[in-house]
């Protein structure tokens, strides 16, 4: 197999350690790629194998002694991996302070290592791949193509994500596209209401037939277009570059095949006038179609259908929409994003959470009916650059504990509006507000800013309905807020369990069951969100929900911090915030751990029924499917 070696590795991965006892099931590996050699006997035929007998392979005993440190922990560092027929990853360690009589010291096997062993090496490779798929969607495609490499090179190429934003790009350009077409046609679907019913019986006549959009010399098509190069190796590869072109490359189809993308015709834009109304329509050279096949758009053959139906009472019958289309629209105009918020499920046939029906969106302030944020402006900490580029003299880090590597003081965020990762646990980001000179384009204003990708809530199969984004989101961008109704704790303790769910106290812990010792922890002091529903029918005011679908995982790919913009530092009344860990590919449901705290082995039954999971009282079965699972989570 081919492995992804050195050329993509950082030499800054931190080293780690692995410990003694796993190490020693190492006794059983005698070469550093067993499996890799024996997959390729495997390959090949009998006779072959008879004249090429694999030559013996030395045992390796390996001690404490070798490398270890003193607990007996050695150091490794992954610097490679290859990708199996069914996409599993195997690394290649290398054990930095052991090596063999040989000098090689690496191995491909997984059962020495721990996930924690690969997660650095997983991130940096899924971020590189997103960084790829971003820059071009070229895949080479090797000529000479062996089976055992191919799946190791296409992910070296990031070809998974790149088939992934190809296709969609295809699903964004479609219904903008779409919409534009029948925009620029509307005049074949609509008849002049003042115009006399004889001129209306001849104008019917075409709309009947079929119109035929037909792509032009000056229409650009979309084609792959192909380039080969001899590489060092003697291999040959040749590049698909997928994108607009000028001229299509027929011959190069079956070349192709196994690893066809077809992306849209690129839209660039097609003119909505209402110029040349009532003409046939002709594709404008902005717009882009694919060829070679007319489009054929056929068009119903009584005009009036394409109209809503008069009702008895006179007034126009529409489709009544669904509760799905309906929460949708609702949500969305309530969002502060013009990236859309949608519901999918493919569970079963529940449209929408069941809470959600009366539930309004509320994406990124709380819901403060007892003015509990409400501050003099006197008091909010404020800075006056023109624009907050240096965290040393901007005011409003005066008091925070946020330093840069060197050491100086830094903003929690970069220059991309990505969370910096060097906020002290527990401390509060202070944001740029509404008192400071800055604008809202600030690097310091990121959970205020519109979120600017797309979510779905969507059904899970055993965990209620979670959420997800349909684009890939890189490591270190800031989510949103968990906002929702703003109570006191003491209020939080009268909601009944299922409700407390949804609660986060704002001390950045999820609300749990500990109420006797609330009294000794403080617990009266310092206030809640809620972030659930509204009683049916209820007066109450909206709150919020995106939040309220994440899910838990005892291997998160988000985490929280608290940030603060309309509030005097350290009152409690910060909002708490989600960033995202590591790099999610687009459908990936986002999740958090809801206690962080909670004991890291799961509870085993002894005696009768030993070896069983106990889950705690207050607790429920964990599905979260990580490696790192607890088995349950506290409600
Ligand atoms: C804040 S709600 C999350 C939204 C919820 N999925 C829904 O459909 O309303 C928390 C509840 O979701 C469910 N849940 C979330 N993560 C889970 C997990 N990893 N395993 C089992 N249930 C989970 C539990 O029922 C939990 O009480």
């Amino acid at each position: 197999m081919f492995c992804l070696k050195h050329a993509h590795v950082t030499s800054a991965l931190p080293r780690r350690t692995v410990n003694a006892a796993t190490r020693r099931k190492s006794d059983q590996c005698k070469t550093p790629f067993p499996a890799l050699v024996d997959r390729h006997f495997g390959l090949v035929p009998y006779k072959a194998r008879e004249r090429w007998q694999r030559s013996p392979t030395p045992v390796e005993s390996w001690s404490d002694a070798e490398g270890a440190n003193s607990d007996g922990e050695w150091e490794i560092q992954i610097i490679g991996e290859e990708v199996d027929e069914e996409g599993n990853v195997r690394y290649e360690a290398e054990w930095v302070t052991w090596s063999r009589m040989d000098g090689t010291n690496t191995t491909w096997d997984n059962d020495l290592l721990q996930p924690r062993h690969h997660e650095e090496w997983d991130r940096i490779q899924a971020q590189r791949r997103l960084d790829l798929a971003k820059e071009s969607h070229d895949i080479e495609i090797w000529a000479t193509l062996d089976i055992y490499n191919t799946n190791t090179r296409l992910r070296a190429q990031a070809y998974d994500e790149k088939l992934k934003a190809t296709k969609r790009s295809q699903q964004d350009d479609l219904p903008p596209r779409m919409a534009e077409l029948m925009a620029s046609q509307a005049h074949l679907f609509d008849e002049p209401a003042s115009e006399p019913p004889m001129k209306k019986l001849k104008t019917s006549t075409p709309r009947t037939q079929n119109v035929k959009i037909r792509s032009s010399s000056s229409v650009g098509k979309w084609s792959p277009s192909i380039t080969s190069s001899k590489h060092s190796n003697g291999e040959t590869s040749t590049t698909l570059s997928v994108g607009t072109s000028s001229s299509s490359r027929q011959t190069t189809s079956t070349l192709l095949t196994p690893f066809s993308v077809s992306p849209p015709p690129k839209y660039t834009g097609a003119s909505s006038s209402n110029k040349g109304k009532g003409k046939r329509v002709a594709a404008s050279p902005g717009l882009s179609l694919p060829p070679p096949s007319p489009i054929s758009m056929p068009m119903p053959s009584n005009p009036r259908t394409t109209k809503p139906l008069p009702s008895r009472s006179g007034q126009k019958v529409g489709r009544t929409k669904s509760i799905r289309e309906r929460l949708e629209e609702r949500w969305n105009k309530a969002s502060n994003s013009t990236a859309p918020i949608t519901f999918a499920n493919d569970i079963d046939d529940e449209q929408v959470p069941a809470f959600c029906e009366n539930f309004e969106y509320l994406e990124s302030v709380y819901n403060d009916p007892n003015g509990f944020q409400v501050v003099d402006p006197e008091f909010l900490v404020r800075c006056d650059c023109d624009v907050c580029i240096e965290a040393m003299y901007c005011d409003c880090q005066s008091n925070t504990g946020l330093v840069d590597e060197r050491g100086h003081r830094a903003f929690a965020y970069t220059v991309d509006g990505l969370f910096a990762f060097n906020v002290p646990p527990g401390d509060e980001v202070i944001e740029c507000n509404k008192c400071c000179s800055c604008d809202m384009g600030c690097q310091n204003r990121v959970t205020q800013q519109p979120r600017n990708f797309s979510i779905q809530i969507f059904k899970t199969p055993d965990r209620g309905w979670g959420v997800r984004s349909m684009e890939d989101i890189p490591r270190g961008k800031v989510l949103g807020l968990y906002t929702g109704l703003l109570m006191t704790r003491k209020a939080a303790d009268d909601l009944g369990r299922d409700r407390r769910s949804y609660c986060f106290d704002l001390d950045g812990q999820e609300i749990q069951d500990d109420s006797e010792n609330d009294s000794m922890s403080g617990r009266d002091e310092g206030y809640t969100v809620d972030s659930q529903r509204c009683v049916r029918n209820s007066t109450r005011p909206p709150q919020s929900i995106a939040d309220a679908s994440s899910s838990h995982s005892c291997g998160p790919n988000l985490e929280i911090y608290l940030v603060l913009h309309d509030a005097v530092p350290d009152m409690g009344l910060h909002y708490i915030a989600f960033v995202a860990t590591e790099p999610i590919m687009a459908m990936t449901e986002f999740t958090f751990d809801y206690d962080p705290k909670a004991a890291v082995s799961p509870i085993e039954r002894k005696g009768k029924g030993k070896g069983k999971v106990v889950i705690p009282p207050g607790c429920r079965q964990c599905f979260c499917g990580s490696s790192q699972c607890r088995q349950y989570l506290k409600v």
